[in-house]
């Protein structure tokens, strides 16, 4: 080590220094202690510069805005990412309409009111989404989703006519798998179990039928939905930035192949069943008979890949999302027993007393009081609490406020969902305020954040908020409820979305609805 420093010292000094040097007779144990010192100093001051650097760089950044006054060297916030808590996050939001963090430097804006959600969300000029890091190696970075701008609206288009009202004749799919999930649940002798990764399974699977129909086998689908958990753990803020294996990235990319190859083999059956005169069944068959009409003006070349991977990112947006209103739903309706009967009523009066007839979309249609109850129960835990931002270049939020250019800038809907203004009693679960158009949460829909704003906005809103209250309707008529509560039934967790802690415990016995 020693020689090292003492080869490479000499080699960067004028010769004549170095004649000046060797005229005095040192021993070379004190020009090595003396060269390790020199080195040892100056890596200090360097260190000790960055990091005088970084401060100053985040406190000119974030300015007046509420705030760490400093930023932990180098992490920043990077702890409180990794272990998020809802206590955090409402400490954040309520420091400030807009307030300031860093993490690994990255400078980060939250925003927490109504007015700078929707403005950040509505700004794409100035702001883009930015998923966390791994998600472009999980969903692959060709993946239409990461568009912006103009050719992002422009390839939406054609896929917002996939997720049309009318066009979600889907409804038979998913009661078929519901029903079929549900006795399954139904075949435990009323045991009371965890029912989170049971919706879980659900959600994929229905999402897949929908999605694929009979282009994809039993073994298929449920392969994808029980490797699924390793994406949505692989969705953390920061992620080991090398996908080796053992990594949560590298399995998460294992199970993006899996998914890819049944989906890619699902769009070419597809495309076979049209051609051979079929009538559309799922999403893929009639996405590829709308590209066959000819009076379709859009786009038609769409490879079997360039659709297994549309279809991977509704099942990357949706499970996730949907698994957590759905579990929500569930609490909120077996906590308050009183809602539960007036769903029951409700189903009584459309369905009449034939409970085992498919569920129609007529029906769902005419259900205002399950829709309010679905719609209530997403506002007060909204499974999407945030959505992370990029602002692409300065970006003039407020009057007395610029967020710097490459700042990730994050739109946060929880206040706005729990403005007191808009929803008196925001913590209490009032379906009946989404019945009278006269509401002060019927006047202000721009508050409804749980599914985003702007041109970004959730495509698939429709159908998540029909599933979730079909699935409802069918479990309160084939199922007798119960809610085994424990310590952990009120805390959330966030796992990319809010979950009870305790993962949903409930026991389900067949229900005789004479
Ligand atoms: C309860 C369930 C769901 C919730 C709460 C939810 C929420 C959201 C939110 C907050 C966004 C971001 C919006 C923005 O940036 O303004 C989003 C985007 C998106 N969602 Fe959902 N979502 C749900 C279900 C679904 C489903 C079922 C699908 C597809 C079948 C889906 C597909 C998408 C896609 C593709 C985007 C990105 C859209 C774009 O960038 O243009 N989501 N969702």
């Amino acid at each position: 080590m020693a020689s090292v420093f003492k080869s490479s010292a000499q080699a960067s000094m004028p010769s004549s220094t170095a004649a000046a040097i060797y005229a005095f007779p040192i021993p070379s144990v004190f020009t090595t202690a003396s060269n390790v010192l020199t080195w040892g100093y100056t890596v200090l001051a360097i260190v000790v510069a960055l990091l005088a650097l970084e401060q100053s760089v985040y406190r000119l950044k974030k300015r007046h805005l509420p705030g760490d006054a400093w930023t932990i060297p180098v992490i920043g916030k990077y702890a409180d990412s990794l272990k998020p808590t809802m206590e955090g996050y409402m400490k954040q939001w309520n420091a400030g309409a807009l307030s300031a963090l860093s993490v690994f430097n990255i400078f980060i804006v939250m925003a927490s009111s109504n007015e700078y959600s929707r403005k950040i969300l509505n700004s794409p000029n100035h702001a883009e989404p930015c998923l966390v890091y791994s998600a472009k190696q999980i969903i692959c970075p060709d993946n239409w989703v990461f568009l912006t701008g103009k050719q992002h609206v422009e390839y939406r288009k054609g896929l917002n006519l996939l997720f049309a009202h009318k066009a979600l004749g889907y409804v038979s799919i998913m009661d078929a798998t519901t029903r079929k999930h549900y006795n399954e649940w139904l075949q435990n002798g009323g045991k009371a179990k965890p029912i989170m990764m049971r919706i879980r399974e659900l959600n994929m699977i229905t999402s897949l039928r929908v999605f694929c129909g009979r282009h994809i086998s039993d073994a298929a689908a449920k392969e994808i939905s029980d490797r699924y958990w390793d994406i949505t753990c692989a969705l953390e803020l920061v992620n080991f930035p090398l996908p080796l294996p053992g990594t949560k990235v590298y399995r998460a990319i294992q199970c993006r192949k899996i998914a890819l190859k049944h989906l890619m083999d699902a769009a070419a059956a597809s495309k076979v069943a049209m051609a051979n005169g079929h009538e559309p069944e799922c999403m893929l068959e009639h996405w590829v008979a709308l590209l066959n009409d000819p009076s379709y003006k859009g786009r038609k070349d769409f490879s079997d890949r360039e659709m297994a991977l549309v279809v991977f990112s509704f099942l990357f947006a949706s499970q996730d999302a949907m698994s957590s209103g759905l579990t929500y739903a569930f609490q909120h309706l077996v906590d308050n027993p009183h809602m539960l009967a007036k769903v029951r009523e409700e189903q009584a009066r459309v369905r009449g007393a034939d409970y085992s007839a498919p569920m129609m979309l007529s029906m769902l249609d005419d259900m205002p009081y399950l829709r309010a109850f679905v719609k209530e129960s997403m506002r007060v835990k909204p499974p999407v609490v945030m959505v992370p931002y990029k602002a692409t270049k300065a970006f003039p939020i407020s009057e007395d406020y610029t967020v710097p250019a490459g700042s990730m800038v994050i739109p946060s809907f929880y206040n706005s969902l729990h403005d007191p203004e808009v929803f008196p009693e925001p913590e209490d679960l009032q379906p009946e305020r989404w019945m009278d158009p006269e509401s002060s949460a019927n006047k202000n829909p721009r508050n409804y954040l749980v599914f985003g704003s702007g041109p970004h906005k959730c495509i698939g809103l429709e159908y998540a908020s029909m599933n979730i209250e079909l699935c409802i309707a069918l479990a309160a008529t084939m199922m007798d409820w119960e809610h085994v509560r424990t310590s952990e039934s009120d805390r959330i967790k966030i796992i990319a979305t809010l979950f009870p802690a305790d993962d949903l415990v409930m026991r389900f016995t067949p229900r005789t609805n004479a």
